[in-house]
């Protein structure tokens, strides 16, 4: 029997062990996709205790704690922290299996430094009082945090419209030396059917100072926002995308007719659906590419599955799960017709479905050259997928069908600042793969070759993709 998650958790071969801990470890983080908050690495946040800092807005946990019987007065209600860190003590015992155990004992060992202590209601109290003193001192402030876990570049996800105020004020900071550049996220400027488009034009409309009226001023008003984002360092632009749909470009009057018909409450047709949102995401593609910015595509997540929840506590609240329906068409008809002109940028694409596993990690084969090492990837095991399982699976269909070499590595996609922990249990998860190859006689014992490429997918290659 091993100790529980001790310095050499998840690493069971002597290769396995020296990958980890002579290169992987000290790699600096560059998380280039998440949902942290701009304002609260601008106002550099203090957290009053560690119920707020785990649980205000993690729907990772809600969902959790529902499973486990907790009332909803306790996860997303009124309930103080202090309550809620008391329900959530409950939680974990019952979480064994599940990464959260993991994640949890792997943040109070990290930033916290308390390890060997199980988080349960007996240990509950103590922990409490002790990270609530630490959360008192600068370290242990947003950005206090952020350098404790040698983070170097965090990518935050920001609509548009928004203003980046919080960027620019991060960007001309001297005292802080992280790099925390914005993410174009498109999603409602080119889901014509979603509810909120009418008013979102306006909102667009209102940033970009252009009265949105046809559908050459979306693109018009899409433009002059890429130029703020661009001079706001933005490398990156993320596309969550339920249903992939393609459809052949139709002319600039087609466009503006199916523009008018959504703005006078007309229903559209799914081809006018297709056509719509493929319009303005090729245009966005062939932007990128100008700039140099990477597309990243999220793909089939089915959000927003229980009406009465959605009415009471909102999206994004732990009430999504994996879609089934198959993309790879409408997906290589969009890859393709941006690389037919040769302005495919370099590109991500992340399923939620692991059942799409091989068809992404064989999709990206067919779009990859011009000199750029691994332009088309598959990201990693995304959000249900961001679990021991999901991470290896991910890992093994790209290394058996593209170049593991090349992946540009881990990212959290989380909007809480504790998460860092998650680049930790994938990289031992990454040299534990690795290293089994060499003890099997897979892969040649040759530290040098496997400690650049443990390093690459820790974060050099990351770093060079985005150009941070
Ligand atoms: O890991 C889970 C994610 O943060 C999830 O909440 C996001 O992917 C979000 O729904 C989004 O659309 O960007």
């Amino acid at each position: 029997m091993k100790p529980f998650m001790n310095e050499d958790f998840l690493l069971t071969s002597e290769t396995a062990r020296r990958l980890y801990h002579e290169y992987a470890a000290d790699q600096p983080i560059y998380d280039y996709h998440c949902h942290l908050s701009p304002k609260e690495i601008a106002e550099n946040r203090q957290f009053s205790d560690l119920g707020e800092i785990w649980l205000e807005g993690d729907h990772y946990k809600w969902r959790a704690m529902r499973t486990a019987g907790i009332e909803e007065r306790l996860v997303t209600g009124n309930a103080s922290f202090k309550e809620k860190y008391q329900a959530w003590a409950k939680t974990v015992p019952q979480c064994i299996g599940n990464p959260i155990y993991h994640w949890t004992h792997l943040e109070l060992r990290r930033p916290f430094g308390i390890s060997n202590i199980l988080f349960s209601p007996k240990t509950a109290d103590a922990i409490w009082d002790q990270c609530n003193e630490m959360l008192q001192q600068p370290a242990f402030f947003a950005r206090g945090i952020m350098e404790q876990m040698n983070v170097k570049m965090v990518g935050t996800t920001d609509d548009p419209a928004d203003s980046l105020e919080h960027h620019k004020f991060i960007a001309n900071d001297s005292t802080f030396d992280i790099a925390v550049t914005p993410s174009w996220r498109p999603d409602r400027a080119f889901k014509v059917d979603h509810v909120g488009f009418k008013d979102y034009m306006e909102k667009l409309g209102k940033a970009a100072n252009k009265n949105i009226t046809c559908y050459r001023d979306l693109i018009d008003a899409l433009a002059q926002r890429l130029d703020v984002f661009d001079a706001h360092g933005c490398r990156s632009a993320d596309h969550g995308i339920e249903i992939m749909r393609f459809a052949k470009e139709p002319s600039e009057a087609d466009l503006d007719a199916i523009f008018r018909q959504r703005m006078d409450d007309k229903p559209l047709s799914e081809l006018q659906i297709a056509q719509f949102s493929a319009a303005v995401q090729v245009w966005l593609g062939k932007e990128y590419t100008k700039r140099g910015w990477v597309m990243q595509l999220h793909i089939g997540a089915r959000r927003n599955n229980a009406t009465r929840m959605f009415k009471l506590v909102g999206g994004d609240s732990g009430f999504d799960s994996m879609d089934d329906r198959a993309f790879a068409e409408p997906l290589a008809g969009f890859l393709d017709a941006l690389d037919q002109t040769d302005e495919l940028p370099k590109t991500i694409l992340y399923c939620l479905n692991p059942m799409h596993n091989e068809m992404l990690a064989t999709m990206i084969g067919n779009f990859q050259g011009g000199g750029v090492a691994g332009k088309v990837q598959f990201g990693s095991g995304w959000w249900f997928n961001d679990q021991l399982d999901g991470m290896q699976r991910q890992l093994t269909s790209v290394a058996q069908m593209g170049l593991l070499s090349q992946f540009v590595g881990m990212l959290t996609d989380s909007r809480s600042f504790l998460s860092y922990t998650r680049h930790e249990y994938f990289r031992r998860l990454l040299c534990e793969m690795i290293g089994g190859w060499v003890e099997r006689g897979e892969a040649p014992a040759d530290m040098a070759l496997l400690g650049e490429m443990v390093k690459g997918i820790c974060s050099e290659n990351a770093k060079k993709y985005f150009g941070f």
